[in-house]
């Protein structure tokens, strides 16, 4: 058994465990992984031989688990493998909200696997860069510092950087809450209302994200870190990001590829649940959930922010 595992095959399940099978054996499972040579979901990145595959769960079960699938599965998964999971290091490295508990994934880790020590791994990183092993800082999050110093020494490789924080709420909204107001950069791209556009939904949508992680309890400084603002930077200017290009398909009216992983457009509908509830104003981000509903159209949307009232920054 190697000493770290990572659940979940896709694009960046496999690049985490590509990265730290530089630094020692490391096991990654999938349910499906019989690629003929490499990860469709990663073209073009070799797997080194110190990366061992596999379907059967039981073989995956290091005492530190990287969960690497996306938010909105995450908790059917726990409640089938509770049990061998419980008891673990489980770091969470899923960027949503779910929408069917309003809950974070480090939440439905703790609801599930009780005994775990359960941390979170976010920041501003495309996978495909981490394969490649370009250089990228993380933040690792966990609410026990000890265990939280000795995984950022565990999990942290020549190429790949990571900081520590003890606000593991804050780490976790942060990486979930750019994917919905990078929706919303891409949205205005893709519309057409160019550059200052996209300024002011990236700030303005800072302050949403801010407002809602600390009504939830969140340090601001957090917000303002790699897993946050630093996050928040790289998805609402790259086209390498899914939920810009959603955004962009959006804001453009055209089709987007059924079956690609856009954690913001669930986010956004679980934010915009959240936020009566925490009294908390998120334009942004309602607007967002209405577009990925289908209930407000493209045409409306800027009418929509810009005849609100006028206020204080
Ligand atoms: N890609 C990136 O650059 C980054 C992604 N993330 C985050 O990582 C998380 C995963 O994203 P990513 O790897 O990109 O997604 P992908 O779309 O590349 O892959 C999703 C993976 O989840 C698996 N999966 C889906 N449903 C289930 C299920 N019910 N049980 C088991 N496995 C399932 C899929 O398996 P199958 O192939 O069999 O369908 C696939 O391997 C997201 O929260 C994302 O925000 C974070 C940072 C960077
Ligand atoms: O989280 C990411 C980069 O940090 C990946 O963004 P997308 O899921 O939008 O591709």
């Amino acid at each position: 058994m190697t000493a770290v595992s990572v659940i979940g095959a896709g694009a960046f399940g496999t690049a985490l465990a590509v990265a730290l099978a530089a630094k020692s054996p490391v096991t990654l499972w999938g349910r499906d992984v019989a690629w003929p040579r490499e990860n469709p979901r990663l073209p073009g990145v070799a797997l080194p031989d110190a990366l061992r595959l596999t379907d059967r769960l039981q073989d995956a079960l290091a005492q530190t688990v990287l969960l690497a699938l996306p938010a909105q599965v995450l908790g059917g998964f726990l409640a089938d493998h509770a049990a061998a999971l419980d008891g673990r290091n489980l770091i969470s490295c899923a960027k949503g909200i779910d929408l069917q508990t309003l809950q974070g994934p480090s939440a439905l880790i703790h609801a599930a696997c009780p005994a775990a020590t359960v941390g979170v791994l976010t920041g501003p990183s495309f996978a495909a860069d981490i394969a490649r092993g370009l250089p990228t800082a993380l933040t690792l999050a966990c609410a026990d510092a000890a265990t939280g110093e000795a995984l950022q020494a565990r999990l942290s490789t020549g190429a790949l950087r990571l900081y520590r924080t003890t606000d593991v709420t804050g780490a976790e909204l942060g990486g979930a809450l750019k994917n919905v107001i990078a929706i919303a950069a891409g949205a205005a791209i893709g519309a057409g209302y160019g550059d200052s556009a996209r300024a002011s939904v990236i700030t303005r949508g800072f302050a949403e994200m801010t407002r809602l992680a600390t009504a939830l309890g969140a340090r601001p400084e957090t917000l303002t870190g790699l897993s946050g603002l630093g996050d928040l930077v790289l998805t609402c200017t790259s086209e390498g990001s899914r939920n810009f290009r959603f955004g962009l398909a959006l804001g453009a009216g055209r089709d987007f590829t059924p079956g690609t992983t856009v954690e913001g457009a669930a986010t956004a509908r679980a934010v915009a649940a959240l936020a009566p509830k925490l009294g908390v104003e998120l334009p942004i981000s309602r607007l967002v959930a209405g577009l990925a509903e289908g209930r407000i159209a493209m045409e409306h949307a800027l009418d929509i922010l810009l005849n609100r009232p006028l206020k204080e920054e």
